[in-house]
């Protein structure tokens, strides 16, 4: 079961547990069926599928709890902190710091992604502030170095390897040396890949280890594999003194649930995913908002760092200013935006409860069509209906008409995308009066704040997102965000 499929069962078993009129045993019972039948599905271990039953069940025992308590938002909090509690190992991973100089090594079997994966993870880094380099030491593969020269020159990172070296300790040395002398700050090292696990493989990783004393031995695995990750990732954490695991190939068919709960077992922690074949196909890895990403609960930091990483912060001013006249120009570009972050699916999927109608689970490419669409039928329209603060009243039948046959469409898609508009425009129009104080927040700002936003959003997101104590703990982890910034920076505050 992909794992979109896998949140998508989970959350909707809650949800039917929640139109029940009374939640007793049986209610509980059947939703508890529904979750194990959806883990067993995911390929996760059946001990940790049971062991996640056992202790829900302990959680939520519904006898001794008191009448009157929220029993529903009881067993939603169980399922969360039991998916928390399979995913997390408990045990953080070296992170490099900038302007002090670290040495990462790759390791991993043939074609797991490893080699994209280092670019991926340099590119990340260069976008916090860091000097990262790449060093291929994978002499294994002919046409290894090509590859990590084509990824890095695509990252505009610094690259070193050798056609001619067979001995990968040696070019791995003589890349350390290269980059410390020009002060890189995060040293990335490839190293080669085998079909299976065996011994001249982990002999040639320890060689490398050996030779370079790397500060992070870095695992990556093919998220495909589902439960046999536990045995791999096992196997490569006594061979080479693993400290991190990049569970790639998460966007396909991988059974990623099993594959994560797998080498969560093994006590490794996972520091980032792959979720595709781009460079900016990579997201971090953060047990809590990917459990809450996953029932659909959205990920408001995460979304924040991922628009960062995107809208650069000189015109994300601009942007809020933009905002207080919603034309459909301005919905125009933020779609632009979107469409620019590859897979639109992991952003929308941070936003909380965001509308089923635009992007639902599972359905991406469906999603990201129907924007195209949208963009297309944008392509027919004049400047005027485009800058237009009220588009729709400017809509005449010929108008209208003009713009589907221009864009060989139905008039029906016309009005579509026009009532999409409409949506958005609404929720944004009520968001961008919504301002966050920075720093630490009062009671009595956090109050009026919860107040506004408790006005602002559609309620079955304010459901979606916990409730007022939800909002309270977003806000506790936002820090001093500005709301509309961060809804706005989307142009699609619409119906999350
Ligand atoms: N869909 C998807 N494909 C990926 C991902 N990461 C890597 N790939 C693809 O997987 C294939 C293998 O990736 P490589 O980076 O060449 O694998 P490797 O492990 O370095 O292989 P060796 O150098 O032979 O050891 C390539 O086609 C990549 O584009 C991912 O997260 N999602």
């Amino acid at each position: 079961m992909v794992l979109a499929q896998l949140g998508t069962s989970i959350s909707d078993a809650l949800a039917r547990m929640s139109k029940a009129t009374v939640v007793d045993e049986k209610v509980l019972g059947e939703c508890l069926k529904e979750i194990t039948r959806a883990l067993l599905q995911s390929d996760v271990r059946f001990e940790t599928v049971r062991d996640v039953q056992a202790n829900i069940k302990k959680i939520v025992s519904l006898d001794t709890l008191a009448a009157g308590t929220n029993k529903r938002r009881i067993i939603q909090q169980a399922v969360f902190s039991e998916l928390c509690r399979m995913l997390d190992p408990g045990k953080p991973a070296f992170v490099p710091k900038k302007g002090k100089p670290s040495v990462v090594m790759f390791v991993g079997l043939q074609g797991s992604g490893k080699t994209t994966t280092c670019a991926k993870y340099a590119q990340y880094y260069q976008g916090k502030g860091f000097k990262p380099s790449l060093v291929c030491a994978d002499t294994f593969r002919a046409g290894a170095f090509d590859q990590l020269k084509q990824n890095a020159t695509k990252a505009r990172v610094p690259f070193y390897g050798s056609y001619m070296e067979s001995d990968p300790a040696k070019i791995a040395v003589e890349g350390l040396e290269r980059f410390r002398k020009e002060n890189s700050d995060l040293i990335i090292i490839d190293t080669s890949g085998r079909h299976k696990q065996e011994a001249a493989l982990f002999e040639e990783m320890r060689q490398v280890a050996e030779a370079t004393k790397p500060d992070l031995v870095i695992f990556v695995m093919d998220g495909s594999i589902g439960q046999a990750a536990f045995g791999q990732a096992q196997a490569f954490k006594q061979s080479a003194s693993v400290g991190a695991v990049i569970v790639t190939k998460m966007d396909g068919h991988a059974n990623g649930g099993g594959a994560l709960s797998a080498v969560a077992a093994t006590k490794s922690p996972v520091i980032f995913i792959g979720t595709g074949e781009h460079l900016g196909d990579f997201d971090v890895f953060d047990v809590r908002p990917f459990v809450s990403r996953l029932l659909g609960m959205g990920d408001l930091p995460g979304l924040i760092d991922k628009l960062q990483d995107i809208i650069p912060a000189d015109q994300q001013q601009d942007l809020l200013e933009k905002l207080s006249t919603f034309t459909l120009r301005l919905l125009y570009e933020q779609f632009q935006n979107l469409l620019k972050m590859g897979s639109l699916g992991q952003v929308f999927s941070m936003l909380p409860g965001f509308s089923s109608e635009l992007m639902p689970k599972g359905s991406e490419k469906d999603g990201q069509a129907k924007i195209k669409r949208y963009m297309t039928i944008m392509d027919s329209m004049t400047d005027a209906e485009l800058d237009s603060p009220n588009p729709k009243k400017l809509m005449t039948e010929s108008r209208t008409i003009r713009i589907a046959r221009g864009s060989g469409r139905q008039v029906r898609d016309v009005m579509d995308m026009l009532d999409e508009y409409k949506r958005l425009a609404k929720v944004m129009g009520k968001m961008k009066n919504i301002k966050i104080p920075t720093g630490k927040m009062s009671d009595k700002n956090q109050n009026q704040t919860i107040q506004q936003l408790t006005k602002a959003l559609p309620p079955h997101m304010l459901k979606q997102m916990g409730g007022i104590p939800g909002l309270q703990d977003l806000l506790k982890k936002m820090g001093g965000k500005d709301m509309s910034q961060m809804l706005g920076g989307m142009g699609l505050g619409g119906d999350l």
